[in-house]
């Protein structure tokens, strides 16, 4: 249940919204007038539960919500917010979005769209992207607190001090690392020591755009641009104005969009597709990948201009089976961190478990180990959990090899993998956007895969 606060001054669809959004279990509080959400929201602050999202009507009796919205960012007050507008405008979207909005929503609502918006700034609330409310002091949550670990090996202290040296300047940067590695952690950390950190950080995996929709996703586009434009869009790099984008899986970006991509970094402008209306923006870029981005522009498969432009730094994310000491460290926030999401109590993993983990490889690495913990965690009824909750696969592929070293761990690595795959991919009868989901990989590197280990 979450704690939502609704700006709407025509009562019907108010009261309509409200019933609805109480089925689905939510407590709303309607306010008609900027004057009283402005009075709710200064009555509500040190409440033990605030407010979760901010659900704006744009035209209100006594002003418009983006106003509204850049007068309560002015004052500290993150709470995510979406804005839903009759006006099909442009320019109203951007605006709100520039000045802290996360998304906006057309009028008449369709439900769906309604929970996937709502959905979206409540996982955003929740993971403290935008804190519920902050005061200047307090903004920036540094790396090393909280939901980030560095680590201490020194491999992770490099990591560090490079994400520290790079975060104040502008520079674009690279970051690689096999999946699963915290790509997207670190580029976050770098926008939040940065002076872009109250700008918003948007996230874009380039791998799951299609090759027809990548420009339109990046930069927008206007209504009849082609089949399927019913409206006008703004696009991410809009949305990421005066923030940081994050494009992860840049390299399977297509040639034509990496062009438009050069010309926005050069020349800090971009065209939605159907317009000819240049639009000036100011982000910094982030780009990760797991393949080798060098070699696939010396193949022609990535071009080496845009690849030169954007590596004016680049940092390498270590694979946890490399991280040494920094395993205990992470094993043990993500235990403490299942049994919040779980409201379990497992105080410790026994020694056996300890020992497979330290022997095991991590092919998908941190996000491996969070969901083998999860999983830990969840069939764990005693303080200590045991051997018997890891999945077998795991236990496996130490078996079959004692203590695998050097090219030999890479193969047996891959045969289970290649397992694995076939396992999931017959469980969900070969649909691959599912088994891309169970497997937490992008349908990318799941086609990839399939065609690495020649997979029928
Ligand atoms: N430094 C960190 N501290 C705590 N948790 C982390 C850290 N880095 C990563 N994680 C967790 O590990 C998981 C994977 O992280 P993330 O999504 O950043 O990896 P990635 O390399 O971007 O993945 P992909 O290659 O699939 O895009 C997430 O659940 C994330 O919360």
């Amino acid at each position: 249940m979450a704690k939502l606060l609704l700006l709407e001054d025509d009562s019907t669809f108010s009261k309509l919204l409200f019933s609805f959004l109480g089925k689905h279990g939510h407590q709303v509080k309607v306010c008609t007038t900027i004057q009283q959400a402005k009075e709710e929201l200064a009555n509500s602050k040190g409440d033990e539960s605030p407010y979760e999202v901010l659900m704006l009507d744009y035209r209100l009796p006594d002003g418009n919500s983006v106003d509204f919205l850049k007068g309560i960012r002015k004052e500290g007050v993150r709470i995510p917010a979406f804005i839903m507008t009759s006006f099909q405008d442009v320019r109203t979207a951007v605006n709100a979005m520039r000045n802290g909005a996360l998304d906006y929503i057309t009028k008449p609502v369709n439900p769906e769209e309604l929970l996937m918006v709502l959905g979206e700034a409540l996982k955003k609330s929740q993971a403290g992207e935008v804190p519920a409310v902050v005061s200047p002091a307090k903004g920036k949550s540094k790396p090393g607190t909280q939901d980030n670990i560095e680590g201490r090996s020194a491999i992770s202290r490099e990591l560090y001090e490079y994400v520290r040296l790079v975060a104040p300047t502008d520079m674009s940067v690279i970051i690689q690392g096999e999946s699963g590695t915290g790509k997207e952690h670190v580029a976050k950390s770098i926008h939040k020591l940065s002076k872009r950190s109250n700008g918003p950080f948007v996230a874009i995996d380039c791998g799951s755009l299609s090759k027809e929709l990548a420009a339109s996703e990046l930069f927008g586009h206007k209504k009849g641009a082609f089949t399927g434009a019913l409206q006008d869009k703004v696009g991410q790099f809009e949305a990421a104005h005066g923030g940081t984008l994050f494009l992860d899986e840049i390299g399977n970006l297509g040639y034509d969009v990496q062009v438009k991509l050069l010309r926005a970094l050069q020349e800090r402008i971009i065209v939605p597709v159907g317009s000819t209306q240049p639009v000036k923006v100011d982000v910094r870029l982030i780009a990760a990948t797991n393949e080798d981005l060098m070699a696939n522009a010396a193949k022609g498969d990535f071009r080496d201009d845009l690849y030169h432009r954007l590596n004016e730094f680049k940092i390498e994310v270590p694979a946890l089976r490399n991280r040494g000491e920094d395993l205990q460290i992470f094993v043990q926030h993500f235990v403490d961190k299942a049994n919040a999401e779980l409201d379990r109590n497992v105080q410790r993993l026994s020694k056996e478990v300890m020992e497979v983990f330290g022997r095991y490889d991590w092919p998908g690495n941190l996000r491996e180990l969070n969901n083998v913990i999860k999983r830990l965690i969840l069939l764990s009824k005693d303080e200590e959990a045991s051997l018997s909750a890891l999945p077998s696969e795991m236990i496996a592929a130490l078996e079959e090899a004692p203590k695998p070293t050097g090219s030999n761990l890479k193969a047996i690595q891959e045969s289970h993998e290649k397992e694995m795959i076939e396992r999931v991919l017959q469980e969900v009868r070969y649909n691959k956007s599912k088994a891309a989901k169970l497997l937490n990989i992008d349908r990318k590197t799941l086609y990839y895969k399939i065609e690495k280990y020649q997979i029928e």
